[in-house]
């Protein structure tokens, strides 16, 4: 009885097993459908349930992708965008990277959706150079952000003001030309040159030339130069910090220290030049000062707007933080990517005999061998024009843009992209992707040409097949002077000299990923002179 009671109950217990079995079985059956209902045909965002995450690699624990990928971000990402699609997802350390790789899905990004998109996350260096989030580039899009944009771009950059600063860029383009001059016969390094020039002429229309003599700073562009190339270097290195907040605090590879004593020399000078400034204005009598007005009108340099804006009670003002991170910004945005342009532009035409002959008998028949070439000529100058979009498409300075970082959870394209997730923005992929373009790796500029109204071309961000500076409430605010700049010394090169390579030297086309994407290897060139007289050097 009892071995029967036993037996019973056993045999009632492996009933029960196997019901729980098959009841367990059941919920495991049902689960996986809903998943693979979730996952696949609800993928589209249809139904109530959260779109999935983007497909992507699956990286490894703890440090998710980062062992897998080469230095050139924007090779890697183009090929993972042929595997996974138009959007994937990577992680890097603790944090999730999205990369939007089709020009439809930019679209949603820097349209539709752009008011959630318009926000960063800013890295180590972006923090340390903004002091704070407290500039253009790296803040939250805010009020304080969108007065500051504002001040910037109506203000600062204006129309009137980059007319009335035209005579600083044209000095240092003139003194460019001389030294190239100089050099004849010898090689030149087109990187050096042009940031050299580019960093003069900020410095310049910044603070202006009464400020920078008989002031303590009487080399301001050399200490500016010193300051700014640190910060450039610094920034280029991987930071590992960034992609393990948890981490961060611990600064292992000194990132933040040593961007924190760039920004004091930063600061030094600020102080210094601002309150020599503030000196001479008191200086001047009221009476004087209005004559001085008339004699500078509309050469008002960045700095002295800037102070007043800072001072006044009405319109839009600005805060003694928000005047030097904008200052900082001009820098750090103008320099290093308006020098990269001028040099793969000039890199392209140089490898292109045909572009080379058609950009020469433009500037023959606009500026003549018998001139020098003005920003009165720019407008004129189409077909450089195309060479510098074609340039653009090919080499975009900031493969990705700058990372932007929505700040709430959003769909695209059917998937999920979290709240608070790093936004890659693959232009590089798609200016060259061949469902948008003939022959994409081939330097064509005549397709940017006029053609028949058929398609607009500029650098606004309105067509998103083409959008190198940006597109949407974050697009560069610095256009119109970073294309005045790189045009008048490209031009100034092209029209002045004629560039013949070192023996022995090729020209490629290499690239290096970083702040800017520049050239691996420096087009280094060997001037001879052009125009008809040799006092047009002078
Ligand atoms: C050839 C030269 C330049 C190129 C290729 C370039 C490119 C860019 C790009 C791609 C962005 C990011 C846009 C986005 O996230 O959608 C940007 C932002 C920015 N650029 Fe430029 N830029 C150039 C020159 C300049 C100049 C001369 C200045 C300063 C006067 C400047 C100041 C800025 C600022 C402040 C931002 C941040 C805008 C924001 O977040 O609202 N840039 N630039």
């Amino acid at each position: 009885m009892a071995s029967n009671i036993n037996g019973t109950m056993w045999e009632q217990a492996m009933v029960n097993k196997h019901e729980l079995a098959f009841a367990g079985l059941v919920v495991t059956v049902m689960s996986l459908a809903i998943l693979w209902y979730n996952k696949t045909v609800s993928n589209g965002g249809s139904g109530s349930s959260t779109p999935p995450l983007p497909p992507g690699p699956k990286g490894l624990p703890v440090v998710g992708y980062f062992p897998f990928l080469g230095p050139n971000l924007h090779h890697e990402f183009a090929k993972m965008a042929n595997r996974y699609g138009p959007i994937f997802k990577l992680y890097l350390g603790s944090k999730l990277h999205i990369v939007v790789n089709s020009a439809v899905l930019a679209k949603v990004v820097t349209g539709e959706q752009d008011e959630s998109f318009a926000n960063r996350d800013p890295h180590t260096a972006g923090l340390a150079t903004s002091y704070n989030a407290n500039d253009v580039a790296w803040a939250p899009n805010n009020a304080d952000r969108r007065n500051l944009r504002k001040v910037l771009v109506h203000e600062v950059l204006s129309n009137v003001n980059l007319d009335a600063s035209h005579s600083y860029r044209r000095d240092e383009v003139r003194k460019t030309v001389k030294n190239v001059y100089d050099r004849i016969g010898t090689p030149v390094d087109i990187n050096e040159i042009s940031f050299s020039t580019v960093l003069e002429t900020l410095t310049s229309i910044v603070w202006g030339k009464g400020l920078v003599e008989g002031s303590k700073y009487s080399n301001l562009s050399d200490e500016i130069r010193e300051v700014v190339s640190r910060i450039v270097e610094i920034a280029e290195g991987l930071n590992i910090s960034d992609f393990f907040p948890a981490l961060a605090r611990f600064d292992f590879q000194g990132v933040k220290r040593k961007m924190d004593d760039q920004m004091k020399q930063f600061d030094r000078i600020f102080e210094t030049t601002i309150e020599e400034r503030t000196l001479r204005n008191k200086r001047v009598s009221l009476t004087d000062k209005t004559e001085e007005q008339i004699k500078q009108e509309g050469k008002k340099d960045f700095l002295q707007i800037l102070l007043e804006l800072k001072d006044q009670n009405t319109g839009p003002s600005i805060t003694m933080t928000q005047l030097k991170a904008l200052v900082v910004d001009i820098f750090l945005g103008g320099t290093d990517a308006t020098s990269a342009m001028v040099e793969w532009a000039m890199t392209e035409i140089l490898r292109n005999k045909e572009v080379m002959k058609k950009v020469q008998n433009e500037l023959e028949e606009i500026v003549g061998l018998d001139n020098t070439v003005e920003e009165s000529h720019i407008p004129k100058l189409k077909y450089l024009d195309a060479v510098f979009k074609e340039t653009f498409r090919l080499h975009p300075p900031l493969p990705f843009l700058l990372p932007r970082a929505p700040n709430k959870t959003c769909t695209v394209g059917g998937y999920t992209v979290p709240k608070g997730s790093t936004i890659f923005l693959n232009v590089w992929a798609i200016q060259r992707d061949p469902k948008y373009w003939d022959n994409p790796s081939e330097f064509i500029p005549d397709r940017f040409l006029d053609n028949e109204g058929l398609e607009k071309w500029d650098y606004n961000g309105t067509n998103p097949k083409f959008f190198p500076f940006g597109s949407g409430r974050r697009k560069c605010p610095g256009i119109p002077l970073g294309e005045k700049m790189m045009t008048h010394i490209l031009a100034s090169l092209m029209h002045s000299f004629e560039w013949s390579l070192p023996e022995g030297e090729d020209l490629d086309l290499y690239d290096k990923f970083g702040i800017a994407m520049k050239k691996k290897n420096p087009l280094v060139v060997i001037p001879s002179p052009r125009l008809r007289d040799a006092n047009l050097y002078k």
